[in-house]
């Protein structure tokens, strides 16, 4: 949705479908609040964002709670999903509740991570099934995390503890397997699901296999992912080189072009960031240790200049499709369309003014990011955010901001979003195949 205005278009606020903010992980927590992350995400042009959930000592309930208290001082609209770390009668009944009462229409499973957030394939699988009856999206970050775990040893037995023993230890072979694993898994059970943070050509690929069979799955790549390589890892000065580390791991150059190819081709569908940022002091708390390095990096306020720069400036992709994959497409998967995602009559003013003629320049000393340092410090592109509106309220405007703490609103997400269409059918039809042949066997004797 763009309309002319001058020489800048109007365009539909950005919708980041991922992001931490005050997430407790890693024995820290990440440095941008609900404040201070959406603060940096109105002055690049994103209006919305879904964080999630990290339930408390296993319960939903109490999890959601604590982001609710968290999120009190939101200065733009934000949604939840919700991460599901272990499994017994008492989740499976919260995930109702958090469908039916909370507005939550999405889980997260983590294969990696072994040791906290990491759950098994029969736990998967439950999920899955759950996932379906209640009409909720399935989400999977997909690494085989006991593989991870087995890799860690072997870069520390070799003496490799600094940061580029993050990425040898969980090669791209680890995203690709547990993908595929994901994408049978929910092909067994027949629902859909959506693969965040797709970060190599392998899982990438998976992904395509699986589209073209008609399944239906979805692909988000990160900005990180889209337009960076790991050669930061390999920097000498730590901090630098601890900046780049998160889970999958930033890969070797050429799965970036790859996967902007993907995004381009609708392989991809929309992109997020992963926003999740520690400042150096908590990257340092890794300084000996790969392991101990607390993951994430940022790109809450870079997603839609970066996306716009290496996607469009480039010729990659039109305007029109720069819109579906930074906003649109999220609102319907997420079933906020056309409430979001859309400059139409009823739906929410998130709008912003956007010069494609003027230029953007990222610095951390610029940014508004609570943290200290930017994996993008330095870069350079074409088109500018120059007025952010939300709600119909500008924000954003000469290069300054104008947020209210406690001024965002929670954004309830119904279930069965367009995913689900025909699954019953799809059901209904396996289920008469299998009594079609009603075998009779002779007795034995
Ligand atoms: N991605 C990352 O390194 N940190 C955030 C948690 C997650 O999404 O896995
Ligand atoms: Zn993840
Ligand atoms: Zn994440």
């Amino acid at each position: 949705m763009f309309h002319h205005f001058t020489s800048s278009v109007m365009l539909t606020g950005g919708i980041d479908p991922h992001t931490h903010l005050a997430m407790e992980f890693m024995g820290t927590e990440t440095i941008d609040d609900f404040f201070s992350g959406q603060a940096a995400a109105l002055a690049g042009g994103t209006t919305m964002h879904i964080d999630f959930v990290i339930p408390v000592n296993g319960s939903l309930v109490a999890g959601f709670e604590a982001y609710e208290r968290k999120a009190k001082k939101s200065c733009m609209d934000y949604g939840f999903h919700m991460a599901i770390t272990k499994w017994d009668e008492s989740v499976s009944r919260e995930m109702e509740i958090m469908v039916k009462e909370k507005g939550i229409n999405s889980f997260k499973f983590f294969m990696a991570y072994k040791g906290s957030l990491m759950i098994n394939d029969e736990l998967l699988l439950q999920g899955l099934k759950r996932c379906k009856s209640l009409g909720a999206l399935a989400m999977v970050h997909a690494e085989n995390g006991d593989a991870v775990f087995e890799g860690q040893k072997r870069m520390i037995e070799l003496g490799i503890t600094g940061p580029e023993g993050h990425a040898l230890s969980r090669p791209a072979v680890l995203e690709g397997e547990a993908t595929a694993r994901a994408i049978r898994l929910a092909r067994f059970v027949n629902t859909p699901l959506y693969i965040v943070h797709v970060m190599s050509i392998d899982a990438m690929e998976e992904i395509s296999k699986a589209r073209k069979s008609g399944q239906k799955v979805i692909g988000e790549p990160v900005v990180s992912g889209l337009v960076l390589d790991d050669s930061g890892l390999w920097d000498p000065d730590f901090i630098t080189a601890a900046k780049y580390v998160m889970s999958p791991p930033i890969r070797e150059s050429g799965h970036d072009k790859a996967l902007q190819a993907a995004l381009s081709t609708g392989v991809l569908q929309l992109v997020g960031t992963d926003h999740c940022v520690f400042n150096s002091t908590q990257k340092a708390l890794g300084i000996d240790d790969f392991r101990k390095i607390p993951n994430g990096v940022n790109g809450i306020e870079e997603r839609m200049h970066l996306v716009w720069d290496t996607m469009v400036e480039s010729g990659q992709i039109s305007v029109t499709d720069y819109v579906r994959i930074t906003s649109t497409e999220c609102a319907r998967i997420f079933n906020l369309y056309p409430r979001k995602g859309a400059i139409l009559t009823g739906s929410d003013a998130d709008i912003i003014i956007f010069n494609p003629n003027s230029s953007f320049e990222i610095s951390a000393s610029s940014h508004h990011s609570r943290t200290d340092t930017n994996v993008f410090d330095g870069r350079k592109g074409k088109g500018k955010v120059e007025v952010t509106i939300v709600g119909g309220r500008v924000v954003w405007q000469d290069d300054e901001l104008k947020v209210v703490p406690g001024s965002g609103k929670y954004i309830e997400m119904p279930p069965f979003s367009y995913l689900f269409n025909g699954i019953d059918k799809s059901d209904a039809k396996y289920l008469s195949s299998l009594r079609a042949p009603v075998r009779r066997f002779n007795s034995a004797s």
